[in-house]
Order: C-alpha cells, then structure tokens, then sequence
C-alpha cells in the first residue's frame, strides 16, 4: 500500500485521486453550486495546499476527502479504494483510517493532560495504557512537547494547543493528514513557527498532506502544488508548482524565486476576486 518515503526511507502517504468530484448543496433558498466538477491527483507524500478567496470551496473540497460530506458527482478514491462506497454513500472504514484531520480550533478535551488527548484516538481504538503512552510520548516530542506531557490544555498557548492537535491526528498513524486552516487563528510569528514545525514533521514522516489556506506566503513556504481555486462556483483556476528548495526557512521568503510565486498568485487571487 505504501513506498519508500523518497527523503527518509520511511513508508510514505497515499495518494489522492478526485474525478470529476463536485458539490451541490441543497438547502430551502435553492440549490448552491460549491464546487464545479474537478479533477485532481495528488501523489503519495505530496504536500498541495488549497488556496483561494472565502467561499470558493476549499472547505468544501477537504471535508469531501475526509469523508464528512458526500460528493453530489465524480469519485473520489485512496490507493486506488474508492472513499465512499456507491451503495450507502458512506465513508469506507479502511479509508477513514487513512486520515487524519486538524481544523482551525485545536478542541482539546480540557480535563484530559497533553498525552492523554495525544492518545485519545487509540484509546478509541482499543490500544493498551502503556503502548498510548509510549506513542503520545514519541508524537510529543516530533511537535516540539516533550516537556508538558502531563499539562493540561489551558496551561499551554494556542500554537501549542495545535501541536497537541497535529499529534493527535497522527496517532493512529495515518498516512494523509487534512488540514483546515490549521494556523488561521494564530499571531504572525506563531505562525512562522508553525509552518516551519510542519514541514519538518512532513519530510520526517512523508505523509500526504492537503492543506486549506487564505495565505499566498503560508502557501508557497509549505507546498509542493497550489491549487488555486476560483469562487462561486468554485473551481481549479490554475495549479502552480512550487520550485523552491527544502527545507524552507524564514530566510526563504527573501528569495526572489518566492516573491516572484507570491506576486504571481496575487496578482491572480485579484483576478478571480474581481
Ligand atoms: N452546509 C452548507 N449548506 C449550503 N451552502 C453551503 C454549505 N457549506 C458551504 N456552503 C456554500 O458553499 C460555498 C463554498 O463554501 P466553503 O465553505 O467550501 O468555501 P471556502 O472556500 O472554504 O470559504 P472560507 O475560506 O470562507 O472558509 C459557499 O458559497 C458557501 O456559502
């Protein structure tokens, strides 16, 4: 199911593939259109970064490959397993297990310490005291925690709460992670950090990762493909590959090549915004 990792040797992603995948919701003022059919392949261990003005879909488009709504059309499919099944118009099982979600709000169980919100989806899975320990204990430390183990929640500041969120979403080791805004609601510098924590984690880990951004600059330091989407209906208005050597660094922004990618993409946020 999986291949080597090409930077670390460890098993890598799955790869995405839509087909013709598109949203209609029906709602009592009429039907809305959220997104137009689309196709996309997105490889194994690739990092795509979703970017476009509010209400073009991207929300839309990374709760379909989560399995939380349906496509109205089109296929999506996971190593090649199709993610709903026909019939039922449910998320596969095998496939939920492949992913893992991180939203904008970290929602933490208040009463729970670090690793025991760490560990919950093992818990939920029937995973033994010690060996959740040893596992939140080893995600803890990949996001930069190993010192608040046993804190709770509120003890720590919201850029850390999303650590505590990321590793959550990797405990069951899945090998697509799905992110929502992930640092929207984090100060500038937080969000530097973040951004810099999350590509580690990536070339470390090799997952899959489909991120939803309203920042150009958050989107050219993480991604290896833009999928640059237009509004209402939405739709893929172009998809930029981001030739930048990695790792990244704060200093990354100061090249040309990266002013030169961000220009370009605002220059067409402005168009499709108009
Ligand atoms: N549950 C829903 N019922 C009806 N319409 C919806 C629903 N969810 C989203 N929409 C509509 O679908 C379109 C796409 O919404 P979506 O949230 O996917 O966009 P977005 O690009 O993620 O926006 P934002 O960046 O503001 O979060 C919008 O016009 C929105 O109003």
């Amino acid at each position: 199911m999986t291949e080597p990792n090409r930077r670390t040797g460890t098993p890598s992603g799955a790869g995405i593939d839509l087909e013709g995948v598109g949203k209609t919701y029906v709602t009592d003022a009429g039907n809305v259109l959220a997104l137009k059919p689309t196709d996309l392949k997105i490889k194994p261990g690739e990092f795509v970064v979703l970017l476009g003005p509010s209400g073009c879909g991207k929300t839309t488009l990374l709760r379909m490959l989560a399995g939380l709504i349906t496509p109205t059309e089109g296929v999506i499919t996971i190593n090649g397993r199709p993610l709903f099944n026909e019939r039922t118009e449910q998320p596969s099982r095998d496939a939920l297990g492949d992913l893992g979600f991180v939203f904008q709000q970290a929602t933490l169980m208040p009463w729970r310490s670090v690793w025991r919100n760490i560990a919950l989806p093992l818990e939920t899975r029937g995973v033994k005291k010690a060996e959740r320990r040893e596992r939140a204990e080893q995600l803890a430390a990949q996001v930069g925690l190993s010192d608040f183990l046993d804190h709770r929640p509120r003890a720590l500041s919201g850029g850390m709460q999303q650590r505590v969120a990321i590793a959550r979403a990797l405990a069951h080791e899945p090998s697509i992670l799905l992110m929502d805004e992930p640092f929207g609601a984090l100060d500038a510098m937080t969000r530097d950090n973040m951004n810099e924590m999350l590509q580690k984690l990536w070339m470390e880990t090799g997952k899959t990762v489909v991120l939803v951004t309203h920042s150009i600059s958050e989107a050219v330091f993480l991604a290896d493909r833009i999928v640059l989407l237009s509004p209402r209906p939405g739709r893929v208005q172009d998809i930029v590959d981001v030739d930048i050597a990695r790792p990244r660094t704060l200093d990354t922004a100061k090249q040309d090549r990266f002013n030169e990618l961000v220009v370009r993409l605002r220059g067409q946020l402005g168009e499709v915004s108009a």
